[in-house]
């Protein structure tokens, strides 16, 4: 089976049942504001232009009524120029529309678009598990694309259109008001059909563009995953399985069609049907003398000048209703909480009532130093109920400038351990202490500053070696990334064809794993933090570059205090202590030795790696 039959499209469900287009687009009103000043004078431009349209019947009435029937030459010229002039001026209106809207609107589109990037960056990363990267994507660029559409157009013409299509019927129930009403009969059927019509729309809207969404991911995922597919032999089942989808949206796009051609199918014939009968009914009353032939030619002008702002109405508001979901797309990601907010709310909550969650014997303990786990349990929010939480009360202690080595069965939680130092996730019991200070009580800045990272599977930008590195530390300069290439034993860099000014190539693709791994680590202690989270980060190096690693470590960082989860006995090594983890507790701490003594589990752990490693020494 291919892996892109079942896209990740947890979340950006289905279109809410009973939500309002207008609502939705007024929450771009902030974004719309500065730029306001231009929309309106582009939208007052259009309507001026569009009302110059509907003074060409009333010359054109003059001039049938008047030079015409009176057979005035001079009349007919000046008739002429005065079209001539009207339509020149109605052209240069739109132009300057268009040249007014232009620039404001890319500077909308860059600003929402800029807004949900620095938003995303900050949302935890339950949220990013949680969401498909191709649903984030597609919000990022045609979800923001609709709305710039649906603001230079669809946003304009809705009202000059509205506007014109009064003044029109105006002027014809002014002329004429019988045939104006035989002309507007149409106007409450089409009002009720379009009302149905945007019901039935806006859902198969939102359809279609969470399936483009779904489309994006897979499409992403083939492209990231093109080693694993070529390498499986999976290109046919992967390109089936795209099909399958491509299929989906085809069809969903295929409805929306046929519901947009229907009602466009109606909004055209009525119309129409209603002119015929005016020009059936018009030239009846012309014959019988009681009407002018130049009023029917006006009325019959002013009717058709009418029908393109008619006609258009069909598609202005399916543009609408795109641009309506395209909102609420928006909006999903950017009401989602960021991680600072969650912040918040945890240092409002009384910390008394998180102590009492606390053994006593751990309350009296705040001025230890070093990194300490209090009680600490952790369950994955989309685990399910049944499930016990991955960590159930997880006591450790780290002193100040001591390695503490993590060890434990394949899905015991050590990266989960990890991630909670950082605040990759937040603790769901207990707390965690880094000098005697709660992590929920420092703001991501200091924690930051305080603790670096690195895990096991390394990831790189498309950026330069350095650049990578120094992403470890703002204000470090050369002589700290030299000293930190040192230390992780990535001097391969300065081979490279640019040295540390080489590019890495997307996710650092152009290096081997091993080096991978140098450039994170070095990236985690360039800034010299107090405190390193390790989630076995030398697991792709061979035995003796992790020792000189380690030994680089140990001599550099020994004031540092470290975490390092680790699977093979040469990184336990590394460590002053050793942590047994095993069913979401710390089972047993000591030093290596002492667990090889004392704990069979440890023993069967670590004699498992030794008899690999002696397999892979030669
Ligand atoms: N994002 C997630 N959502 C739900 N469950 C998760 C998530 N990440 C991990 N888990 C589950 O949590 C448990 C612990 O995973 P974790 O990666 O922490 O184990 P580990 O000890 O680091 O394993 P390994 O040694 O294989 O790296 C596993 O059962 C895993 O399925």
């Amino acid at each position: 089976m291919a892996v892109t039959s079942e896209p990740r499209a947890q979340e950006g469900g289905a279109a809410p049942r009973h939500r309002s287009a207008t609502r939705s687009l007024l929450r771009l009103w902030p974004y719309v504001r500065p730029v306001r000043a231009r929309l309106f004078g582009a939208a007052g431009v259009a309507v001026v232009a569009s009302c110059m349209g509907l003074v060409i019947p009333l010359v054109l009435k003059w001039m049938v009524d008047g030079p015409v029937a009176h057979r005035d030459p001079g009349g007919v010229w000046l008739g002429g120029a005065l079209l001539l002039a009207l339509g020149t001026a109605e052209a240069a209106l739109f132009g300057l529309r268009r040249w007014l809207v232009g620039r404001p609107l890319a500077s909308v589109e860059a600003a929402m678009r800029a807004d949900l990037y620095r938003h995303l960056q900050r949302l935890p990363v339950s949220f990013h598990d949680r969401w498909a990267s191709g649903q984030l994507l597609s919000r990022a660029t045609t979800d923001l694309m609709l709305l710039r559409m649906f603001l230079a157009f669809p946003l304009t013409f809705l009202v000059v259109n509205g506007v014109t299509i009064l003044a029109g019927f105006a002027i014809l129930l002014s002329q004429e008001w019988t045939l104006g009403l035989v002309l507007m009969a149409p106007a409450v059927p089409l009002m009720i059909l379009c009302s149905l019509f945007e019901t039935r729309y806006a859902t198969v809207a939102r359809t279609v563009q969470d399936q483009t969404g779904d489309l994006t991911t897979v499409v992403e995922e083939g492209v990231l995953g093109v080693r694993i597919v070529k390498g499986f032999g999976r290109h046919r089942s992967q390109a089936r399985a795209f099909r399958a989808l491509s299929e989906r949206v085809r069809s969903t796009e295929l409805r929306k069609a046929r519901l947009l051609a229907a009602i466009w199918a109606l909004i055209m014939t009525l119309p129409e049907l209603a002119i015929g009968a005016a020009l059936v009914l018009g030239t009846v009353r012309v014959a019988d003398g009681d009407l002018s032939a130049g009023t029917l030619v006006a009325f019959l002008s002013t009717a058709l000048t009418l029908r393109w702002p008619v006609e258009s109405l069909g598609f202005l508001l399916a543009m609408s209703q795109d641009a309506a979901t395209a909102t609420d797309r928006y909006f999903d990601v950017m009401d989602a909480e960021p991680a600072a907010a969650a912040d918040d709310r945890l240092r409002a909550a009384p910390s008394r009532e998180r102590d009492q969650e606390l053994p006593a014997r751990e309350r009296g303990q705040e001025g230890d130093g070093g990194l300490q786990f209090e009680g600490v349990e952790f369950a994955y929010a989309d685990a399910p109920p049944e499930e016990p939480p991955v960590l159930r009360g997880v006591d450790l202690h780290i002193r100040p400038g001591e390695t503490m080595a993590l060890v434990g069965a394949t899905g015991s939680g050590k990266t989960t351990l990890t991630a909670l130092v950082p605040r990759l996730h937040e603790v769901t019991r207990g707390r965690i202490t880094l000098d005697g200070r709660d992590i929920t009580a420092l703001s991501r800045d200091e924690l930051r500053a305080l603790v670096a990272v690195a895990f096991e599977e390394p990831t790189l930008f498309s950026a330069t070696a350095g650049e990578n590195v120094l992403m470890g530390a703002a204000d470090a300069g050369t002589e700290e990334l030299l000293r930190a290439l040192k230390v992780a034993q990535a001097d391969f860099v300065h081979a490279l064809p640019e040295g540390i000014d080489t590019e890495v190539g997307e996710q650092g693709l152009s290096l081997s794993g091993g080096q991978r791994q140098r450039l994170a680590l070095a990236r985690a202690v360039v800034g010299r933090p107090r405190f390193l989270v390790l989630d076995d980060p030398l697991s792709a190096l061979d035995v003796h570059t992790e020792a000189l690693v380690e030994a680089a470590l140990r001599r550099v960082l020994a004031s540092t205090t470290a975490l390092v989860v680790a699977h093979r006995p040469s990184t336990v090594l590394l460590a002053d202590r050793v942590a047994l983890l095993s069913e979401g507790r710390i089972a047993a701490v000591g030093t290596h030795q002492r667990l090889l003594r004392e704990s069979a589990e440890y023993r069967s752990l670590m004699s498992g790696q030794e008899a690999e490693e002696g397999e892979r020494s030669p």
